[in-house]
């Protein structure tokens, strides 16, 4: 917790943006003068818990609580015995860290305690802060919101931060540390450089027209680098359902005929038992779902009705709840009995669901995995009687065989619907991220100097302006708010 803590508080402070300044001078809570505190690590008992302060009366806080002795050197930790300032009352030997601001993750003085982790401790010591003239709780993203209203954060890395927090699985954590060390934001700079860079141009142009000060082609040099970045735009909008899935779980559906093995299937994937396992045909009937860490990717696997026609209204029912969620899958685990494949459930869900998903390309939407679950059942040699089969995993629920493969070919399939976040540029996660480039895009297309050269400059002046929104240049607060709610008091 320190190291990360203290490895936030050597970032360079940036220029702070206009949304930044907006929330600086709109919210009561940046009020000039005001310094919060809390407890930063996780709630409950533990071995050390980490409270900190952030705010101009940090320094009187320290002093506070271990007068008679000196603050230890910036950023050096020290070992201190931490008293009540108005009892005088021991309350724990703790670490105590000095950071001057600005060089602080928020930008501001703090002070973090490192203190025992028993609750007893760290309520005694919150009530010790909250006795010092000038301090008060600190609200839920408080630290960040103050962060980034000194130009410590930018937007995307807040955002990269809120996600790291809330990562469950380490493709989540990859991709939200990527967005915190910057690479979203430092990708929209390049954009929006880019940009004022051809606006540059297309002013000269308007101001000098055919001079001969002007280099010459300055305007179709601008044109090409218009163009060039609209291509790139394009493909990380084409891309951009990718990273919003890393951050909210793919859909994984496994579907089949009755009896199947499905709720089985769920219940190995999530290793808990999740659905009823039974051998009556059609025991499960409504829509089963359970979040999972699937080869490291955040999934919501749901187990579904068996398909079949001819059964009774409830069955029917899950029947048509199971078809719904099939559409709406970004995976389909297609599972079969591979010892009943001429049943008629069986060749009405091969040529219903598999043949067409079959013949789908990939990067047309859904994914399909043909499984052939109770490999157990065949005879020996293992051959599945049915050729032209489109191309299947074998997997018995039973005996685990042929589940390494399957996660192999899930692992696949998976980074190739959320992206692999440890290769290739940084992804939208966000549907903002896909408003502002969308919205960068239409302006790039009246953005036409042959026509009208004033009519193209304002084009780029536009687009340039829903650029600097994804990194928080501009903006209101209501996006801020958004944003910053998804933190925990204490960051
Ligand atoms: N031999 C064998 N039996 C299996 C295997 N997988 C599941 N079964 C059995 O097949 C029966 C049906 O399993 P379920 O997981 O309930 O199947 P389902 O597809 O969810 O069934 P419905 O709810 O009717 O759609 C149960 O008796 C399971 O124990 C397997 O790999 N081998």
């Amino acid at each position: 917790m320190w190291r990360g803590l203290s490895v936030l508080a050597s970032r360079t402070t940036r220029a702070p943006s206009r949304l930044c300044v907006c929330l600086r001078s709109g919210a009561q809570s940046l009020a000039p003068g005001s310094t919060v505190f809390a407890l930063s690590s996780g709630q409950g008992r533990c071995g050390i818990a980490v409270i900190r302060t952030s705010g101009p009366a940090s320094g009187l806080a320290l002093r506070s609580l271990t007068a008679p002795r000196e603050p230890p050197p910036a950023r050096s930790a020290a070992l201190r015995l931490l008293r009540h300032p108005r009892s005088g009352e021991p309350l724990d030997r703790a670490l105590v860290l000095w950071f001057p601001g600005p060089q602080s993750f928020t930008g501001e003085d703090c002070v973090e305690f490192h203190v025992h982790g028993g609750p007893a401790v760290v309520s005694g010591v919150l009530e010790a802060l909250g006795s010092v003239p000038g301090l008060r709780a600190a609200e839920a993203g408080e630290f960040t919101k103050r962060a980034f209203a000194h130009g410590k954060l930018s937007l995307t890395e807040v955002e990269g931060l809120a996600d790291l927090i809330h990562a469950e699985t380490e493709a989540q954590r990859r991709q939200a540390l990527r967005q915190l060390e910057g690479e979203l934001g430092q990708l929209g700079q390049h954009w929006a450089e880019t940009l004022t860079k051809a606006l540059a141009h297309v002013e000269a142009y308007i101001d000098f027209g055919e001079d001969d000060n002007l280099e010459e082609g300055v305007l179709e040099q601008a044109d090409k680098e218009v163009r060039a970045l609209e291509v790139s735009l394009q493909a990380h909008l084409r891309d951009a359902r990718r990273g919003q899935r890393l951050r909210s779980g793919a859909h994984v559906v496994v579907a089949g005929p009755p009896n199947a093995g499905k709720s089985s299937l769920v219940n190995m994937l999530s290793r808990k038992p999740v659905s009823i396992v039974s051998p009556e045909p059609g025991t499960t009937r409504d829509v089963l779902e359970t979040p999972v860490d699937l080869a490291g990717f955040p999934v919501l696997l749901s187990d579904t009705a068996g398909l079949r026609e001819g059964v009774g209204p409830v069955e029917q029912e899950g029947v048509h709840r199971a078809r719904q969620r099939l559409e709406q899958a970004d995976i389909i685990l297609a599972l079969l009995d591979a010892s009943d494949l001429g049943s008629s459930s069986s060749c009405d869900f091969l040529d219903t669901v598999v043949v067409p998903l079959a013949a789908q390309r990939p990067d047309d939407g859904q994914r399909l995995l043909l499984v052939l679950n109770k490999s157990d059942l065949l005879p020996p040699e293992g051959r599945v009687p049915s050729p032209g089969l489109p191309p299947h995993l074998l997997l018995s629920c039973l005996t685990g065989a042929g589940l390494d493969d399957l996660l192999k070919a899930l692992r696949t399939q998976l980074a190739a619907v959320c992206g692999d976040p440890s290769i290739g540029p940084p992804l939208l996660t966000r549907a903002r991220h896909q408003h502002h480039l969308q919205a960068c895009l239409d302006a790039l297309s009246q953005y036409q100097p042959a026509s009208d050269l004033a009519l193209a400059a304002e084009a780029l002046r536009v687009a340039r302006r829903h650029l600097s929104h994804l990194t928080g240049g501009g903006g209101t607060e209501e996006i801020l708010d958004l944003i910053f709610r998804d933190f925990c008091v204490g960051k």
